[in-house]
């Protein structure tokens, strides 16, 4: 097996504000774990930035893509190999700064090569957000809009979740093994699809539509999971 598993909502729950998840302890044994039993065959897919990452699960370092795999980290110590910065992408946080979203309570992720608003504390401006958004990337070809919980992202069109599993399955340690890849959100069906297109096992976290065959109910549920791993693999 080789193990994807998304961050927020799958390994932590989500909280108000990106900063202020935590991660339980146990979740560091058993990545530590897994991390062995898997002769290294682990590692994290995100939405966020594989530096915030790591700061969750410090000292752990993981195999890691970050920003929906416009970053890169294949295997341990190796180093963050990151796409270029879109030209797209700086017009496009010019154009939200412009608007008057955050001043009413959005708050605006700048991710560097993509770009959040999160409207959870405002959920009510939803409309408002994907109207801003929708409107702003028109005529910026290079991106494409992914519509998360209570967040709007835009990203370069070219990478996905789905992208960052086949990418980490062309190197070892994770090349000849069984995807499995665990995520909660909407931008995680990419990866989903990618792992039981390669033979491998989806599961999504929670409610809601997915492609995935398998599910857990809860990020609780995760963490059983993660640590029933280990169990078996101790018998
Ligand atoms: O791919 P993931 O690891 O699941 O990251 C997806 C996005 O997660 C963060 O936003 C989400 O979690 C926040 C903390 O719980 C929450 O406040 C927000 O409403 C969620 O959308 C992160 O801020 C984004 O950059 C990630 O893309």
């Amino acid at each position: 097996m080789a193990l994807f598993l998304d961050f927020d909502g799958t390994l932590a729950d989500l909280a108000p504000r990106p900063e202020d998840v935590q991660v339980a302890p146990i979740v560091l044994s058993s990545l530590v774990g897994l991390q062995t039993y898997l002769d290294g065959a682990l590692a994290i897919v995100s939405g966020r930035p594989i530096a915030q990452i790591d700061s969750f699960l410090a000292p752990l370092q993981l195999p890691a893509a970050g920003l929906h795999g416009l970053e890169h980290r294949m295997s341990l110590n190796a180093e963050v190999l990151r796409d270029e910065l879109s030209p797209d992408i700086l017009t496009l946080k010019g154009l939200l700064r412009d608007s008057n979203l955050q001043s009413k309570g959005v708050f605006l992720e700048d991710k560097g090569p993509a770009v959040a608003l999160h409207y959870r504390s405002v959920p009510e401006l939803e409309n408002d957000v994907v109207a801003v958004m929708s409107e702003a990337v028109k005529g910026l070809s290079a991106l494409h809009l992914v519509h998360g919980k209570m967040v709007v992202e835009a990203k370069p069109c070219a990478r996905d979740k789905g992208y960052a599993v086949r990418a980490f399955l062309e190197h070892a340690p994770f090349t000849g093994r069984r995807p499995v890849f665990i995520g909660d959100d909407v931008t995680d069906e990419d990866g989903i699809a990618a792992a039981q297109n390669l033979g491998g096992i989806g599961i999504k976290v929670g409610d809601g539509e997915s492609c995935a065959l398998h599910r857990l109910e809860n990020v609780a549920a995760v963490h059983e999971w993660l640590a029933g791993v280990l169990t078996v693999s101790e018998i």
